[in-house]
């Protein structure tokens, strides 16, 4: 029998299974067009670029730049999306400002809020301890930061940007945060000027919290108006920005090969078909060419998944559930035979996505590796296993509970693991070993995805038999409203971004780029989480992103 027949079977013996009445996809096999064997850079843009990263590494080390002008421009190449170019560079002079302008923690530049708050921001991103303190001569006689500073639109707007580096128990920034919060919010309103649609954009994302990419196709734009801009690096931003298009629209073109084979979306109709939302979630945590395999495989970790949730949190009988469960314990293709026609197919691409990673391992020479992935694969099933449970027997968890479950549910602990492997060989297993241990980097990060995931989905969620979540669980426990457990949320979210600051300060517990993968993965939650679950309702801004990200070329 078929899949597609067994389904309909089902339907005849009227089985109780959970429908969600999620959207199909909005893209189809839209990006089989850009399908490609060949994954090389064409050569003439290659030469171009190189050419442009010479002369703006020549301008970066050169003595003439004063110290601040410098930071100015690093802070031009960080928002163009073109720092990974200049790594090294970047790092140096931010070292040497360091040694030289910072004295127990204190900047003793004397300049304007922009500036300022542009170096504290920039030295913060790249882990060195600074104190807020600097801010102190901003503020008045009575302690509060002095009204004169409203008409300064720029270093107001910095100041914001720079109080999203906080870290716990810094009141200066908090007050901060407050003051230009609300005066810029009056300024936007009041304003019409290309600085007002600046403000605008960053009171909803801040530029800490945005995805790389996406703050790479704004900031392009405004720095081609900026007058004072340097041309050369505004060429080199165009002409990479177009190239990583160029790659990634021929690596979504294979997954999309790969998935209209696979046929999922006929096959498991139920489940919602996120291929291409899945692709922005991978691109999201490496946008770079070194990790395009990486990003191919964690794209089908996400779009594989989200059909193992949908099978787990609707479709699912609970004894089909059971089965599957016991299955995918047992780590093997043998024995499908119990298992219902529509999870043998389930079961089946959720193996050889196992051998993909295996084989990925195996090249890059870390097959310790694989033991972590496949304890944590089989935890996250678990933990679905148990919601599974908790959703038939109709168990209310306590907060306890589900905070311990959930937080394994979510998935980020999979995710984290598996983005590590596509990292090569500079994840060593004391790497992995780490991460088993749950050091609070990961914990707030998961923190945050389970929370803002929560709180977005939940109306539509409990349309449908569905687990309690935070909300629910937090307001029987506490008796409160609804909107007093958004609060709760809210504030937990705001310090697992404390938290995230405060681990990626030096010294920290591994090289900066494992850190950034699971900043870029909380950037994601941010930009694509933040009111609504654009991932499952896809059609809006998520749409958006997709479109300007993998569509619609930069003018040169
Ligand atoms: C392994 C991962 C992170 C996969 C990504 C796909 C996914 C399950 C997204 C969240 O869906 P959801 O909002 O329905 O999740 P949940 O059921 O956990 O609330």
């Amino acid at each position: 029998m078929s899949v597609v027949e067994s389904l309909n079977s089902d339907a005849k013996y009227e089985l109780h299974r959970n429908v969600a009445n999620f959207q199909p996809s909005l893209w189809g096999n839209y990006f089989l067009q850009y399908a490609s064997e060949c994954m090389e850079v064409d050569e003439n843009i290659k030469a171009q670029i190189e050419a442009l990263k010479c002369d703006m590494r020549k301008m970066l080390i050169s003595e003439s730049e004063k110290p601040l002008e410098k930071v100015h421009l690093i802070d031009s190449i960080c928002r163009l999306g073109v720092s990974y170019y200049f790594e090294d560079e970047i790092e140096e002079i931010l070292q040497n400002i360091y040694k030289n302008n910072v004295e127990d923690g204190e900047i003793t530049f004397n300049d304007n809020l922009c500036s300022l708050s542009v170096l504290f921001r920039l030295l913060r991103q790249q882990g060195h301890h600074v104190s807020p303190n600097v801010f102190n001569k901003f503020k008045n006689e009575k302690g509060e930061f002095s009204e004169g500073l409203i008409k300064d639109v720029k270093g107001m707007l910095s100041l914001y940007e720079a109080t999203q580096l906080m870290v716990h128990g810094e009141d200066i920034l908090e007050k901060a945060l407050a003051f230009t919060t609300t005066h810029l919010e009056s300024i936007a309103i009041q304003s019409s000027h290309s600085l007002a649609m600046q403000i605008k954009y960053s009171l909803r994302q801040t530029l800490h919290k945005n995805l790389p990419r996406l703050e790479a196709l704004r900031f392009i734009s405004i720095y081609e108006q900026d007058p004072s801009n340097n041309k050369t690096l505004l060429v080199l931003a165009k002409l990479d920005f177009n190239m990583l298009q160029n790659l990634h629209q021929k690596e979504i073109g294979n997954i999309c090969k790969w998935w209209n084979n696979l046929d999922v979306p006929n096959k498991l109709p139920y489940a919602r078909d996120r291929m291409a939302e899945s692709y922005l979630w991978a691109m999201g945590i490496y946008f770079e060419p070194q990790y395009s395999t990486a990003r191919i495989i964690m794209t089908k970790i996400f779009v594989i998944f989200t059909v193992v949730d949908d099978t787990y949190d609707a479709y699912g009988t609970i004894d089909e559930l059971e089965l599957f469960t016991k299955t995918i314990e047992r780590w093997d293709i043998c024995g499908l035979d119990n298992l219902p026609d529509y999870m043998k197919f389930l079961y089946r691409i959720l193996f050889d996505l196992n051998k993909e990673i295996e084989e990925e391992a195996i090249k890059k020479g870390i097959v310790y590796a694989l033991n972590y992935y496949k304890n944590e694969c089989i935890r996250h099933i678990q933990a679905y296993m148990a919601e599974a449970r908790w959703l038939n027997n109709n168990y209310q968890p306590t907060l306890e509970e589900y905070n311990r479950l959930s937080t394994i549910s979510s998935g980020y602990c999979l995710v984290i693991n598996t983005c590590y492997i596509g990292m090569g060989d500079i994840a060593t297993e004391d790497i992995f070993k780490w991460l088993s241990n749950k050091p609070k980097v990961i914990d707030a990060a998961i923190v945050l995805c389970r929370l803002m995931d929560d709180i977005v989905s939940n109306e539509f969620e409990q349309k449908r038999d569905h687990v309690s979540s935070f909300l629910e669980c937090y307001m029987r426990q506490y008796n409160v409203s609804r909107e007093g457990a958004v609060q709760e949320g809210q504030k937990r979210i705001a310090d697992a971004w404390k938290d995230m600051n405060k681990e990626s300060l030096m010294p920290t517990d591994v090289p900066r780029p494992f850190l950034t993968r699971i900043l870029n993965l909380s950037r994601f939650m941010d930009v694509v989480y933040k009111d609504k679950d654009n991932f499952t309702h896809s059609e809006g801004e998520m749409k958006t992103f997709i479109k300007a990200l993998l569509l619609d070329p930069m003018k040169i």
